[in-house]
Parts: C-alpha cells; sequence; structure tokens
C-alpha cells in the first residue's frame, strides 16, 4: 500500500452515539462551475474525521452539502446509531459589528433558545449555556459585550454555541482559525470529550499539524478527493504536496 492508498473505515470507539456519513459520487455544482465532482468517502460513526484542502477546494461546500444547504447529485447518507440525533455546527467565523450591544450571554440566548434573547436566558437552557461558557473558559466574560471580546474570544463563543444543545454530530469549519494558545487548549479538550462521548466531528481544517496530532481520519479535497486515510501517514510531504498543487479550483463548467 503506497501512503496515498485509502485505508478501511472501522469503528473506532465504544459507545458510539454519533452518525456514521457516506459521501458516495456526490457532484455539486453551482450556477455553471463544478465544485465537488464525484466526491466519495466515509466517516466512521464516532470518529473525529478532518478535511483538508486548498482555498476554494470544496470544504465549505461540502459542509453546506451534508447539512442540506446545497443541491446535489449523488448519494449522501447518515446512518444513526439508534434514533437520529442532533446535528451542531460551528461556523468558520462570524462577522460582527463590534458596535452592537450584544453581551456573551445575549449571544449564546440567541443561537440556543426559543426565547427572545431580549428577555435574557431562559430557566431551561441556563445551566447548558453556562456550563458551555465555563467549557470554553469564558463564564466570567459572559456579561461582556462581544465587541469586547477579542478574536479568539470570540471563536471560543462559536465552539461554545455548538456545544448547546448537545450533539451527537458537530460539523466544524475550521474552528482553530482565530484561537489563541488557550484556545487551542480549550478545542483540544472539547475534541477529547467529544471522543469519548462517541459524537461524529467532521473537521474543517488548514493546520496540518493538529490534524496529524488529533484527528482519527483525514480526507485531502480539491474538488475531488485526493486521499482519505490515516492522517500520520498520509499527511507527509508528498501528498500535501499534491494535494495543494493540483488546481481543479479554477473554473470548470458543469456538464448540463
Ligand atoms: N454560491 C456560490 N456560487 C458560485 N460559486 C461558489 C458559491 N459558493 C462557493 N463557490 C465557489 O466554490 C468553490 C469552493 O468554495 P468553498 O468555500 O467551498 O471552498 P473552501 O475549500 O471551503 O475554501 P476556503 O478554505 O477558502 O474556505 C470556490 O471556487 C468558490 O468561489
Amino acid at each position: 500500500m503506497t501512503a496515498c492508498e485509502p485505508l478501511p473505515v472501522g469503528a473506532v470507539h465504544g459507545d458510539i452515539r454519533g452518525p456514521a456519513i457516506h459521501f458516495n459520487a456526490v457532484d455539486l455544482d453551482l450556477g455553471r462551475t463544478r465544485i465537488l465532482e464525484q466526491v466519495s468517502f466515509q466517516i466512521a460513526a464516532g470518529s473525529i474525521h478532518a478535511l483538508v484542502g486548498p482555498n476554494g477546494g470544496g470544504k465549505s461546500s461540502l459542509i453546506k452539502t451534508l447539512l442540506g444547504q446545497m443541491p446535489h447529485r449523488g448519494e449522501l447518507s447518515l446512518h444513526w446509531p439508534a434514533i437520529p440525533g442532533t446535528i451542531g455546527y460551528v461556523p468558520q467565523a462570524m462577522e460582527f459589528d463590534r458596535g452592537l450591544p450584544i453581551t456573551v450571554d445575549d449571544f449564546m440566548a440567541a443561537m440556543c433558545q426559543r426565547k427572545p434573547a431580549f428577555m435574557g436566558l431562559s430557566g431551561k437552557h441556563k445551566p447548558a449555556i453556562e456550563q458551555a461558557l465555563s467549557r470554553v473558559g469564558l463564564f466570567d466574560k459572559r456579561k461582556r459585550r462581544m465587541g469586547a471580546l477579542s478574536g479568539g474570544e470570540r471563536q471560543r463563543v462559536l465552539l461554545a454555541q455548538g456545544l448547546v444543545p448537545e450533539a451527537q454530530l458537530l460539523v466544524l469549519d475550521e474552528p482553530m482559525s482565530a484561537l489563541d494558545e488557550p484556545g487551542v487548549q480549550v478545542f483540544e479538550q472539547l475534541l477529547a470529550d467529544w471522543r469519548r462521548a462517541g459524537t461524529t466531528v467532521l473537521w474543517v481544517e488548514h493546520d496540518l499539524q493538529a490534524v496529524s496530532r488529533l484527528a482519527d481520519r483525514v480526507t485531502g479535497l480539491n474538488r475531488s478527493v485526493q486521499f482519505d486515510g490515516d492522517p500520520q501517514q498520509l499527511l507527509d510531504p508528498e501528498c500535501v504536496l499534491k494535494l495543494f498543487s493540483s488546481h481543479p479550483a479554477r473554473t470548470v463548467e458543469a456538464q448540463p
């Protein structure tokens, strides 16, 4: 087997609560541009699965396809261990008007509860929201305006909103991009917690060293799948060079 050959997908952990996910020959066209072409790979239930690739390679589009926001061709299926659970999503970044008088608590309320945020945290969600803010190390800053937080702290708030309600499938779009060192430690602890809980995590990431250290499996995507398997074996200079030097991100006319 060469370094770029796929490894078999196996279940990784004992008490699995997240789904397995199968992409089979998935195509995505936006306008006349083919964004994803014949994408086939599998995410094992309860695994930390990283998605890497160059800018414009289609990672965010694949996430939106998984979340049902983009019409695609081919098969995309989720296989839950028992009944379907909750899907959490942590976006890449959040455009934010720093002048808005919104506190961390207000933001969490707006994201996590039905009761209007201006009425405060609902009794039902307050404990979970406070626990989520504690897990990301921001409990003491919950009354602070979002605009007064650092970029890394705002990214941690995004992570916190992904914790409420507790999800069995988590989709993370570059969650580490603005994190400072304490934030990275928080994120690594969350990954360890999700692994223990048998949560399935799909994690888009540019930091290949972090992927190599923390992911169970990695898929290299540049419009189509370039490699798929064990990060420690695959993220060698040869595979990385191949992934980042292929150039399908240029406009490709979709077939009618
Ligand atoms: N709504 C859209 N209409 C047309 N093209 C789009 C649309 N959304 C994304 N694209 C194009 O699809 C391609 C893939 O974009 P996508 O954001 O999925 O890549 P990415 O791998 O997530 O990139 P990055 O790492 O920079 O976030 C890009 O060429 C982008 O311009």
